[in-house]
């Protein structure tokens, strides 16, 4: 007769879970030492921000892509997130500039969602206050929302000079239906080219004779933002091209429904937008 199976001691559990975290705290701090070297390389390889957004964009795609089990998706990106901007941060400090005028909450959840409490955050009223603070800066990242009122101006027109910084990445890097920190921001910055995730780009688009007519054509084009700009009686856009759109063919469609283009400037660029399916998350 054989031996009826020892009841599972908590005690002996408990040790299990004082392990892995003792283990997990270790490889956190291996983390660091890695890093540690990569500051050293990069001394005398790189200048300006750390900031990697292809990488980025790529490890969290990985991330969500092995993730399964008990632990909500939620809890392990926003895990990551601090790990990677922390990591960031300790290489080159920088600040995040945000936009709080649509409202603080939103903005605030995900700038820390993205980037902790150890990377400072320094509020501003406006998108063009954002620009203007990183401009100035070194390294730093501004965070605007997607989607800005039209008072808020055409403030995507100072990213049209070569020297000025540009829109580097789209939050969130892992997209999903209740996403904790969901609100779609731009994040603006000088990095370093290899750095530049460019398989989406954005580009600011000035025209005249803008219409309704036009309007229409390019929402079934590429998403964009419209603000009046009288100067030429027509429009400052911001257009999201779609992966493998050209901006010249949407110039050709825009020309067709009425509206002249006068300047196209590339304003930045990010990764494909990355969705995942409810059952993982
Ligand atoms: C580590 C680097 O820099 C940054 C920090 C990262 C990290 O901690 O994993 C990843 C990408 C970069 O934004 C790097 O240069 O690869």
């Amino acid at each position: 007769m054989s031996t009826p199976p020892k009841p599972i001691d908590l005690t002996e559990l408990r040790k299990e879970i004082d392990r892995i975290d003792e283990s997990m705290h270790q490889l956190l701090m291996e983390r660091g030492d890695i890093i540690d070297r990569l500051i050293e390389v990069k001394k005398s390889q790189e200048s300006g921000s750390a900031f990697r957004p292809m990488r980025e964009a790529q490890m969290m795609r990985r991330l969500a892509e092995r993730h399964k089990g008990i632990l909500p998706l939620d809890t392990v990106e926003s895990i990551w997130r601090v790990i990677i901007a922390t990591f960031t941060y300790v290489q080159q400090n920088f600040s995040a500039h945000a936009d709080f005028s649509a409202g603080d909450a939103q903005m605030r959840d995900s700038a820390r969602f993205h980037f902790g409490f150890t990377v400072p955050l320094v509020p501003h009223m406006g998108a063009a206050g954002v620009v203007a603070a990183v401009s100035e800066s070194r390294g730093d990242l501004g965070l605007v929302p997607v989607i800005s009122s039209v008072s808020a101006g055409a403030w995507w027109t100072a990213l049209e000079f070569d020297a000025a910084p540009k829109i580097i990445a789209r939050l969130p890097f892992v997209e999903r239906h209740d996403h904790p920190a969901a609100l779609p921001v731009f994040v603006i910055s000088r990095v370093a080219d290899d750095a530049r995730a460019t398989e989406v780009e954005v580009w600011s688009v000035r025209v005249s004779g803008w219409s309704a007519k036009a309007a229409q054509t390019l929402t079934t084009l590429a998403e964009f933002l419209a603000v009046p700009d009288r100067a030429f009686d027509g429009a400052a856009l911001l257009v999201t091209l779609p992966q493998g759109q050209n901006i010249h063919d949407i110039a050709q469609l825009l020309a067709k429904a009425g509206a002249t283009v006068r300047s196209m400037a590339l304003v930045g660029s990010h990764a494909t937008r990355y969705t995942v399916a409810a059952d993982k998350a």
